[in-house]
């Protein structure tokens, strides 16, 4: 369980002043909980996905992940962007057996890791391929693959499939499904997209800014539900999934034009 009390970050901003990007924010996320991060530019999402990653402190409150403070980077957490990070000068498995490397794992025991994963993701016949030589689709399966290379007990993704066009958008979010439903990890994951939100969650926490908050909390089981059944389509196209779409843009909209009004009278 990863657990976020009362965490507040400020920044300093280009005037001078600081800059709240993080308001009291409280979150847990359950061992096998995949819970998805939604609203606009600036409420604070990635300052949350950075500090659980250790790259950042808080200002204020705590982190912790399976009751230990998180105060570092480290190989508890997985973690994936949008733009990947693959060294071009390695192959496809020697990319994904990165963290292995550092942690002192022997070549064959990197190797026989990396094709495991490959496998995982669907990239066994890629192995041995350099990264130029695939798709952008691809190249976020081998990110995926990396992040979870040293076992971590969260993934943080950061808007993984942000890029990508939406048709390989959506079998990556299948993907990521399966993979989520294999290895019974936390995720959290942030998006700008309120149907991958509602469709990958097992809860959908929506933020606003300045300062970031989050404004509101839903349960979901859309993705057990695919998990189960495997049908996309008729997930994304039943009412309930409509209907819930629509109130949560309309959360995500009211919050945008109130951010807006209250930067107007600032
Ligand atoms: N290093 C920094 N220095 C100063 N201000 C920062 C810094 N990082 C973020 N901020 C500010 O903190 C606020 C939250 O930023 P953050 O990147 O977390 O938002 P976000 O929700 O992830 O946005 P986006 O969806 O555009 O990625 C913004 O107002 C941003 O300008």
């Amino acid at each position: 369980m990863l657990s976020v009390k009362q965490a507040s970050v400020y920044f300093a901003g280009r005037d001078g002043r600081p800059v709240q990007a993080l308001d009291r924010v409280s979150l847990d996320i359950p061992d096998r909980g995949f819970v998805v991060a939604l609203g606009t530019s600036g409420c604070g999402k990635s300052t949350l996905l950075n500090a659980m990653a250790g790259f950042l402190p808080l200002s204020e409150g705590s982190i912790t992940l399976n009751g230990r403070p998180i105060e570092k980077p480290g190989a508890d957490r997985g973690v994936v962007f949008q733009k990947d990070s693959l060294l071009p000068w390695k192959t496809v498995a020697e990319n994904v057996a990165l963290g292995l490397k550092f942690a002192g794992a022997s070549r064959a025991e990197q190797r026989d890791r990396a094709l495991e994963l490959l496998q995982l993701v669907g990239l066994q016949d890629f192995a041995n391929a350099a990264p130029y030589e695939l798709s952008g689709g691809m190249r976020q399966r081998v990110g995926l693959a990396r992040a979870l290379a040293p076992d971590p007990d969260i993934l943080l993704m950061d808007e993984p499939f942000g890029a990508l066009d939406s048709m390989t958008r959506e079998q990556m979010q299948e993907l990521l499904v399966s993979v989520w439903h294999r290895t019974g990890k936390q995720v959290f994951f942030i998006t700008h997209s309120i149907e991958e939100a509602l469709f990958l969650g097992t809860q959908l926490i929506v933020m606003s800014p300045r300062p970031g908050r989050i404004v509101a909390r839903f349960d979901l089981d859309f993705v057990n539900t695919f998990a189960r059944d495997g049908d996309a389509r008729a997930i994304k196209t039943a009412p309930q999934f409509a209907h819930l779409r629509e109130e949560i843009r309309a959360i995500v909209h009211n919050n945008e034009h109130h951010s807006e009004h209250q930067e107007a009278t600032a």
